[in-house]
């Protein structure tokens, strides 16, 4: 299985955001996860489009996935997409009309997906599984970096694993979110993960390419 290594940059060095994105792809990271957060769906404040736009200009060339955690969500994802976000990810609690949003992100070219918090059950996926690229399994709650893996994040895993075999999405990417560490990420992907979201264990950690390492090391040992 391929397996997908995706820095959150809400714990990069932000005064000098682009470099040190830079230096977390050459480290060996595959996506760069973006943040963003309303002061409203979640109690912090992060970055808009023209960060992620800044980001292209300043020749980032890795996906950017764009993880929404703002309501209400329409209006933000024509700008996401057009600030060259590849994937956009939102909350189903945070839509009105989860179906529409997710067409929405569809129609600009981007993957969609839904970002599910440790509470939020698996059924709202039920009408949507032809809509979906990708879920966010949330192993925090979602707001802030450097909170500790919420362990029955693992069997929603499986559980989801096993309702997108179901469904006929053996295709589907399961994202986690939330104090993923080399020390975890071997059972996060053996229930079923495939693209692991980790802020503080690498940007936290002044040798980037030793943490990823250690993670893909943990990764070929499934
Ligand atoms: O979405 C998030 C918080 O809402 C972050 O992406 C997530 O918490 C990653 O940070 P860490 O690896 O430090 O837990």
């Amino acid at each position: 299985m391929k397996y997908i290594i995706a820095p959150s940059i809400l714990s990069a060095d932000l005064a000098r955001l682009g470099d040190d994105v830079k230096e977390v792809l050459d480290a060996g990271a595959d996506v760069v996860h973006f943040d963003v957060m309303d002061n409203h769906y979640v109690p912090n404040l992060t970055f808009g489009p023209q960060i992620c736009s800044a980001l292209r200009k300043y020749g980032i060339e890795a996906p950017i996935d764009a993880h929404l955690m703002v309501t209400p969500v329409d209006d933000l994802i024509g700008s996401f997409a057009d600030a060259g976000a590849t994937s956009i990810t939102f909350h189903p609690e945070a839509s009105k009309h989860i179906d529409r949003s997710l067409q929405l992100i569809k129609s600009r070219g981007c993957k969609a997906g839904l970002a599910l918090n440790p509470a939020t059950p698996l059924n709202v996926l039920d009408y949507v599984w032809d809509k979906l690229d990708m879920v966010v399994i949330m192993s925090v709650n979602p707001g802030f970096g450097g909170q500790s893996f919420i362990p029955s994040a693992l069997k929603k895993i499986s559980a989801l694993r096993a309702a997108a075999v179901k469904n006929g999405r053996d295709d589907l990417i399961i994202e986690v979110d939330g104090g993923v560490k080399p020390n975890n990420i071997g059972e996060i992907a053996s229930a079923g993960a495939n693209m692991f979201v980790a802020g503080s264990a690498i940007f936290g950690s002044d040798d980037y390419r030793k943490v990823i390492s250690s993670m893909r090391s943990e990764l070929e040992k499934i």
